[in-house]
């Protein structure tokens, strides 16, 4: 029902415009400014976690940090952070969010890269990103790493539609139009992302209907390997 009635929506994607100094700034490779622990630079874990609007990125995450210890960025909250800061950019994000558009991926991996820069934790969630395929090649590009594995959270839309309008959290695209919006940009961008990363053998599907504990008990054999995998 929620595909057809948004089949009609033209999605289009803001081109990537990657000015001078951000470029040069940035595309020296990753790690450009990444903390030293005991004069070490440790090499990043980078997991991204995909899925649709209410598949339950966020609330996995919480628990992912938990128990492995992961520094938690979710591109959607650092967006928010910069619509309400003083920024040059805080109306461009408002209007872009309340549509249900994939905001420029130059102002979201700037944002990303200023979180991974002062981190002081080498293992990074980053929940809601890349959400296209210019997102991911601008990730590659300015920050120069891919990630380690990406977690793909696959929730039927009806069971998505239902989690976010009773999400309760005051979000400017928590409502009926900007939620058919945002299922047709996922359709249209961010599924070809998740199967670019299953080509690659890195994406890792989790059923995301049940219970947070039931959920969270697919995701969690998935981090233990990837901890025996690291020892
Ligand atoms: N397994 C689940 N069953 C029911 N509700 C859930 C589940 N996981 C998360 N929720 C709730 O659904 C809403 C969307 O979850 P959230 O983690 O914010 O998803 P996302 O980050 O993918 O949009 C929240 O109100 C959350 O509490
Ligand atoms: N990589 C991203 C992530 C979010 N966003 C914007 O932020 C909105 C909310 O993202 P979010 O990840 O917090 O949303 P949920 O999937 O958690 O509901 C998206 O609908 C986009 O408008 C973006 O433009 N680019
Ligand atoms: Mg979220």
């Amino acid at each position: 029902m929620w595909r057809r009635a948004t089949l009609f929506l033209r999605v289009l994607e803001p081109p990537i415009h990657i000015n001078a100094s951000l470029s040069q700034t940035f595309t020296t490779g990753f790690p450009f400014h990444f903390q030293e622990k005991d004069g070490i630079c440790p090499k990043p874990l980078i997991t991204f976690v995909l899925g649709g609007p209410g598949s339950g990125k966020g609330t996995q995450c919480g628990k992912i940090v938990e128990t492995f210890g992961f520094k938690h960025l979710s591109a959607g909250d650092l967006l928010r952070r910069e619509m309400v800061s003083d920024s040059e950019y805080g109306s461009m994000i408002m209007n872009t969010i309340g549509e249900g558009r994939i905001v420029p991926s130059e102002v979201t991996v700037k944002l990303i890269l200023r979180e991974m820069e002062s981190s002081d934790n080498h293992k990074f969630l980053i929940d809601g990103f890349p959400r296209s395929q210019e997102n991911r090649i601008a990730f590659e590009q300015i920050i120069g790493a891919e990630p380690h594995m990406v977690l793909f959270f696959d929730c039927p839309e009806e069971e998505m539609v239902k989690r976010v309008l009773s999400r309760n959290q005051g979000r400017i695209d928590d409502n009926i139009n900007t939620i058919k919006n945002r299922l047709q940009v996922f359709e249209s961008l961010n599924l070809p992302v998740i199967d670019y990363y299953a080509k690659k053998g890195k994406l890792y599907r989790i059923n995301a209907v049940g219970t947070v504990d039931e959920i969270f008990e697919h995701v969690r054999p998935v981090f233990e390997a990837c901890e025996h995998e690291a020892r």
